[in-house]
């Protein structure tokens, strides 16, 4: 993927991160900027830490030491990306002129209105991103709702239109998500997520536990996603194919610990630390 232009304003300040569960499991001084429009890959093997490294970015665990400053542009108007011409925090106009947040100094409840407001989050089980009770329509419509829309056709007309965004047929809005296949049920939680125009998005292998051919299907529509709306996302994955085609720049993990960073392609096709080369080759040679 194409690399974005680094002089877009950094989103993410991510300052010198501890999260440990013990010597080497969780995660340790990751330290790290993830600008606007960039997909940032997070990637190493098994127990390297990325899904400790991701709770504590997205606001669900906090370090044991170092900082998450979260920049918001000042300059966008919020009417403007959601369209809903209100503000998210219920007409709380101090909050959203505020430039930066430090993640972990303000309180859980205004961390928790982050991640449902101006943050999304897919998680590799769509169950754990669905309310698998209620309708199709009425998990996509949920964020618009909390967001300060009400009128019920525009929230069922928006349900139908991420439905065939996503590939889903829009007749199936009163259907309850456990009825659907579980590449289906990962396109609505990706619907359900993506609806708000989330400045900044966080993955947790998407495409993981689905079958291969349902995983391409999914990377493709995820790809065309990330560039129609010129997503901001944090992309954990064990998968470098998934990372090649996602992530413009990478960030190889290994024992809590950063090993390597670079431009996607650099890392992918030409790995500097010895660790990088056996992920690499490890993956061509099966
Ligand atoms: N809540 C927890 N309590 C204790 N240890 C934990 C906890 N969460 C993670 N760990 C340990 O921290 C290490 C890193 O786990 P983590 O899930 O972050 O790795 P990962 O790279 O995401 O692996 P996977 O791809 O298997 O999810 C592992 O050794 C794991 O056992």
């Amino acid at each position: 993927m194409k690399k974005p232009a680094q002089e877009y304003p950094v989103l993410l300040d991510v300052q010198d991160i501890t999260r440990l569960y013990g010597p080497a499991k969780g995660c340790e001084a990751i330290d790290f900027r993830l600008h606007a429009g960039e997909v940032l890959g997070i990637v190493g093997e098994s127990g390297s830490g990325k899904s400790t490294l991701l709770r504590v970015l997205a606001g669900l665990e906090a370090p044991d030491a170092g900082r998450v400053i979260y920049r918001r542009s000042s300059n966008e108007p919020e009417a403007a990306r959601t369209g809903t011409g209100k503000h998210e925090s219920g007409g709380d106009q101090k909050e959203n002129a505020e430039a930066a947040l430090d993640l972990y100094a303000i309180g859980e409840a205004r961390r928790r209105a982050l991640l449902r407001l101006e943050w999304g989050l897919v998680h590799q089980n769509p169950r754990d991103g669905l309310r698998m009770g209620v309708s199709a329509g009425a998990n996509i419509g949920e964020r618009l709702m909390a967001q300060g829309q009400r009128h019920y056709g525009q929230l069922r007309a928006t349900g139908q239109a991420w439905m065939r965004q996503v590939e889903l047929d829009p007749g199936r809005i009163d259907d309850a998500p456990r009825t659907f296949s579980g590449g289906m049920q990962q396109r609505l939680q990706i619907a359900r997520t993506l609806v708000t125009r989330p400045r900044l998005v966080f993955m947790d292998e998407p495409t993981g536990g689905l079958d291969v051919s349902v995983q391409a299907r999914l990377l493709d529509m995820l790809r065309t996603l990330v560039r129609q709306l010129g997503l901001s996302v944090v992309l954990v994955t064990h998968d470098l194919a998934v990372a090649r085609l996602l992530a413009h720049r990478l960030m190889v993990m290994r024992h809590g610990q950063v090993v390597e960073t670079g431009l996607t392609d650099q890392i992918l096709d030409d790995p500097q630390h010895e660790y990088t080369q056996l992920l690499v080759s490890s993956v061509l040679t099966p």
